[in-house]
């Protein structure tokens, strides 16, 4: 027998001997052995799904868990946004202390950048919309830290800091809670939340299982996540959203709960929804179209950050992501959130429709909106458009519409080299180092103004050409005098401000060399082998052809760590005959295919109900 207790919460006996121990970091939580269920992929609601029996033989456990990745990634960005936000709040200490010597007469109740929010938000009212706003408002600025943050409950004097508060709305056993709180340096309350029951009880006992310092710093409480955060607005300094599947219906009350200058750390599972497998049902969910195509997880991100902005806009706030992750099967986004109604007129120049062209796959962005700066104000438009003809002046066919996704950059780039440094020096402290690492160092080289991707290999499909290597690619788009990056998401991915006419009379070129069959003369293939390259592409290898970490041979990727990878069904739910229709036979083994339950096919079948009807 095991008496749990401290934290001045009681004492509860448990028999170890039913239970069986998964650690994982400094946490251990318990999990009933004659019900357990350890979902590689989340510690589930309840332990129903007697898959991994062999399992309940251990009895310490460590995960080989694909969501130790994303709680290693989350506790990484956590230390390094506790580390900035300290920064932040003494150089706001400063300006103040300056602020003060130089205009004596002012105190602190001079408005901060919250009240003068508040203050634009009253201006917009009176203005009726008319968008001018004085160039010398910084446009990019985050312009309010929390008035909270220096408020300092706990700390000792005026103008401390206080410890970030963290929400953990979607807690279920509460290990990634009690990891955050055993592990982080610095941080202050974590409040896990689930509306299950059985949940909320395993994480009542897992916290005192985890000792004084878990006791002191987590509580749990069965509620509904969306209740709660209402109810707590601009309360916490960090909240967490890692739901099964789409995280939208959180979203709306989680951008109110996060204080100004916080961060929104969110997780979408809903792979499919987000690639495109059924358009209108992620239109329903995110309020944005995705198109299927190899960089469609590139696409889901920014889709995810649409959303997100888009729900904080309706409270007069904006975000600013700080890392975008595609890992394993699931995206997930870490964005700080801030309160300016000037600030917030920025959020159509940010966003962007996709066209794509269903025949040879260029795709074109289109901003919302742009601005025009006359004397010393901007006046915010609506974007010029159409971005693209009608018919795609590749190939000639039609395109496909999607978004309107971000199209600002999905990370930080500062920020991502502070994570990826402080991940180095602390190497032991994250179980999942390896592929954490790996992410970060191919997010630290993505070209970060250039949103998607183009694929080489569905470029040669098109063509039906043999590929060239990525290096003599990679030369000639350098040699043509632009810039081409890697991306996290895809291996095989390629980043490049280069134009598609660039990119295909490079590709003509190469063919010029490589000669393709004879085609019917329809194919997109043919059509746009059939112009002259205006451009001639040198394929001589370009220094900047590989990657920094490609040239010292960091690790970039890393391979998927079993067979059939990918996520599994929820907790607690059954594999049935109508799963494995769904979901191929693989679901057998408790995953689902990833290619086919996740991505869909990358050069798929273009059937007639794909192509947009004419207008006429
Ligand atoms: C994927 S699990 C969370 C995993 C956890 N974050 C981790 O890292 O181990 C999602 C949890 O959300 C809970 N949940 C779903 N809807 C909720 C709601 N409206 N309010 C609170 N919890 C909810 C479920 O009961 C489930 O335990
Ligand atoms: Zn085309």
């Amino acid at each position: 027998m095991h008496e749990t207790g401290g934290g001045g919460s009681g004492t509860m006996s448990v028999d170890l001997n039913d239970y069986a121990i998964i650690k994982e970091g400094e946490a251990e939580i318990l999990m009933r052995k004659n019900e357990v269920f350890y979902n590689p992929t989340q510690v589930p609601k309840s332990y129903l799904l007697v898959l991994l029996c062999c399992l309940m033989r251990l009895l310490t456990v460590s995960p080989s868990n694909n969501q130790v990745d994303n709680r290693d990634m989350s506790i990484a960005v956590l230390r390094t946004f506790i580390s900035k936000r300290k920064h932040e709040h003494e150089a706001l200490l400063l300006k103040r202390t300056k602020g003060a010597q130089k205009a004596p007469e002012k105190d602190s109740s001079e408005p901060d950048g919250e009240e003068a929010a508040e203050e634009s938000v009253k201006n917009d009212e009176n203005t009726n919309g008319e968008c001018e706003v004085p160039q010398e408002v910084s446009q990019d600025e985050p312009c309010s830290i929390s008035k909270e943050l220096v408020k300092a409950p706990e700390g000792k004097g005026r103008g401390e800091m206080r410890p970030p508060r963290v929400l953990e709305a979607l807690a279920a056993s509460g290990l990634r809670s009690l990891r955050y709180a055993r592990e982080i340096e610095g941080i202050g309350q974590v409040v896990a939340l689930d509306n299950d029951k059985v949940s909320v009880e395993a994480c009542k006992r897992n916290i005192k299982f985890n000792g004084s310092v878990a006791c002191s710093k987590v509580e749990s409480h069965l509620t509904d996540a969306r209740v709660y955060m209402l109810m707590h607005p601009k309360e916490f300094d960090v909240v967490d959203l890692d739901p099964y599947g789409a995280p939208s219906v959180f979203l709306d009350s989680a951008v109110q709960s996060v204080a100004d200058g916080g961060m929104l750390m969110c997780t979408a599972t809903d792979m499919a929804v987000l690639c495109g497998s059924s358009g209108e049902v992620c239109y329903s969910k995110y309020g944005s179209y995705p198109l299927r195509g190899k960089y469609c997880h590139e696409m889901a991100l920014r889709i995810l950050l649409a959303c997100i902005e888009s729900h904080a806009n309706r409270y007069k706030r904006y975000i600013v992501p700080v890392l975008s992750v595609k890992m394993n099967f699931y995206v997930r986004v870490f964005v700080r959130i801030y309160t300016s109604a000037s600030a917030m007129k920025n959020t159509p120049l940010k966003l962007s429709y996709v066209y794509q062209c269903i025949g040879c796959d260029s795709f074109h962005l289109q901003h919302i909106g742009r601005t025009v700066s006359k004397n010393n104000s901007v006046r915010y438009m609506p974007g010029f458009g159409p971005a693209v003809p009608q018919d795609c002046t590749d190939c000639g066919k039609k395109f496909n519409m999607g978004g309107p996704i971000w199209s600002a950059p999905i990370h930080d780039q500062e920020w991502v080299t502070s994570i990826l440094a402080d991940v180095k020096s602390m190497k032991e402290k994250y179980p999942a180092y390896d592929r954490i690492s790996a992410v970060l160092t191919t997010i630290s080289e993505e070209l970060p103004d250039v949103p998607l991707f183009l694929s080489l290999h569905n470029l040669c499909a098109t063509l039906k050409c043999t590929s060239p290597s990525a290096v003599i690619f990679r030369s000639a788009v350098i040699n043509a005098g632009y810039r081409i990056s890697g991306t996290h998401v895809n291996p095989l991915g390629l980043k490049s401000d280069a134009p598609m006419d660039v990119i295909w009379d490079i590709m003509r070129c190469w063919v010029k060399s490589h000669p393709v069959k004879t085609q019917p003369p329809d194919l997109p293939g043919s059509v746009i082998l059939a112009k002259e390259p205006v451009l001639q592409a040198n394929f001589a290898r370009a220094v900047a052809s590989l990657s920094k970490a490609q040239a010292k041979k960091v690790t970039r990727f890393l391979p998927n760590p079993e067979r059939h990878w990918g996520p599994k069904l929820r907790a607690g739910r059954q594999i049935t005959s109508k799963h494995i229709s769904l979901l191929g036979p693989l679901a057998l083994n408790g995953t689902v295919n990833h290619e086919n339950g996740e991505e869909p096919t990358a050069k798929r079948q273009k059937t007639d109900e794909e192509e947009p009807t004419s207008n006429s």
